[in-house]
């Protein structure tokens, strides 16, 4: 059984989703087919929540259309398929709109968004019906089982490996959602669908995979697998043609966005080789991530663009020492922010974060209850696995070094454009 995940970059207009029928029919027939919603629809959904939350009709309306129009435009071009259930789908979303919002944002965040995946799935189903090839359609809400950690759910394993197991048998291909599961309600009254975290579907992929003892995961993407650098900020990169779990796991974990970086564990656990390919060249080879040999000696880059690096001195006499930074870590955790770098000294402490204007201020609040605080913005955070010298120097042109950090195989410098 062979697993493949398809995000969004793949499926955003109707010739996406014919390009995934032709990958599916030619190497996935019988494979597990995670699908991520179409395009930037999760980042149109967060638009939607925003407006819902905020009581602000008109923009919901116009934001609601928007979505409508564009799922409704991909499938006029496909043209055929019974695509009933995408029309019941999105009534069920306008029904959910017409309440008064409740005071939980994660909660109603996860109930709203989760709809992307469900749209670009039934349309994705459809079609692959309408031309013959015969799918089961899998509600993953029914089988990947999360706890209560709405836009973060952690996975409850045994729970989601029976139910999956249970579900998908047979030789059928299975169309089935990425990034999206569900909880028992917290005040136990009912099921609730949870998220992942953003960017999740490649982590389901990952949990089928595991769960079902797969022969491999593929992730279909629009480059031609994982590279020394993220093309988008980079003129020349290299393909790296086979990694380490350990080097995907630190690259995806420094920020190489291309693999979510919860995917490779349950993977590397069952030694289930990861696949990179390119939907675009289908019949190239990629980058394949598993037990090889090798480790990474090619230098790769990793750019973390709008960082503020802040600096806390603890108000008192008191040094930087196990109460103080179990006090800033609590603060950390309890508003969410993640820490992508952090140095201390006897008297201060700084940490580098990405530029969140949902959590950044009310990190800064609660910092200042204890400590003095200073930042800096307008930040990037370079990260070099397997660096030189030579390499950080070329990096460093035309840029002011804030803070560096080294250790055997990465070095990451916090820099300013001069
Ligand atoms: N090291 C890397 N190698 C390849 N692509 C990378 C790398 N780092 C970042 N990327 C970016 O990842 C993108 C693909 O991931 P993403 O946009 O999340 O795909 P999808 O949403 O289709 O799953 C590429 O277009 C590329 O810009
Ligand atoms: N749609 C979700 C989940 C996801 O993984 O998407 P993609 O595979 O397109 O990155 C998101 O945008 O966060």
């Amino acid at each position: 059984m062979k697993v493949f995940k398809f995000g969004g970059a793949s499926v955003k207009d109707a010739a996406g989703v014919r390009n995934l029928a032709d990958i599916v029919q030619a190497q996935g027939q019988g494979a597990v087919v995670v699908i991520s919603a179409m395009g930037k629809t999760t980042n149109a959904l967060e638009e939607v929540v925003r407006a819902y939350m905020n009581r602000q009709a008109d923009e919901l309306q116009r934001q609601l259309q928007i979505l409508q129009t564009y799922h409704e435009s991909i499938m006029g071009e496909l043209a055929g398929g019974d695509f009933s259930a995408v029309h019941q789908t999105l009534r069920t979303l306008s029904d959910y709109l017409r309440r008064p919002p409740s005071a939980r944002y994660d909660e109603t965040y996860d109930q709203i968004v989760s709809i992307g995946e469900l749209l670009s799935t039934q349309i994705v189903a459809a079609y692959l019906s309408h031309i013959g090839l015969p799918v089961r359609w899998v509600d993953a809400r029914e089988v990947v089982r999360t706890d209560a950690t709405f836009r973060e759910g952690r996975v409850d394993w045994d729970a989601t490996q029976q139910r999956i197991v249970k579900t998908v048998k047979g030789p059928v291909t299975t169309i089935t959602q990425g990034f999206i599961g569900q909880t028992g309600s917290p005040d136990g009254t009912g099921y609730r669908t949870t998220t992942l975290g953003r960017e999740g579907s490649d982590y389901t992929a990952a949990i089928f995979a595991y769960c079902l003892d797969a022969e491999s995961v593929t992730i279909w993407k629009d480059v031609p697998g994982v590279l020394n650098a993220d093309p988008k900020y980079f003129d020349e990169t290299v393909l790296l043609e086979k990694l380490t779990y350990q080097d995907a796991i630190e690259l995806a974990y420094y920020g190489a966005t291309v693999i979510h970086p919860k995917t490779m564990k349950p993977l590397q656990n069952k030694g289930i080789p990861l696949y990179v390919r390119s939907f675009v060249q289908p019949g190239a080879p990629g980058t394949m991530i598993g037990n090889v040999e090798q480790r990474l000696t090619t230098p790769s880059f990793i750019f973390k663009v709008n960082q503020v690096l802040i600096s806390l001195h603890p108000n008192d006499f008191s040094f930087i020492a196990e109460d103080n930074l179990s006090r800033i870590f609590g603060r950390f955790a309890q508003v969410g922010v993640k820490i992508n770098l952090m140095q201390n000294t006897a008297i201060s402490f700084s940490v580098v974060v990405d530029n969140n204007p949902d959590r950044l201020p009310a990190l800064l609040t609660v910092l200042r209850q204890d400590f003095r605080v200073t930042y800096n913005d307008g930040l990037e955070l370079i990260t070099i696995r397997h660096y030189d010298q030579p390499t950080i120097d070329r990096v460093l042109v035309d840029k002011k070094l804030l803070l560096e950090q080294k250790s055997r195989y990465t070095a990451q410098l916090v820099v300013k454009n001069l």
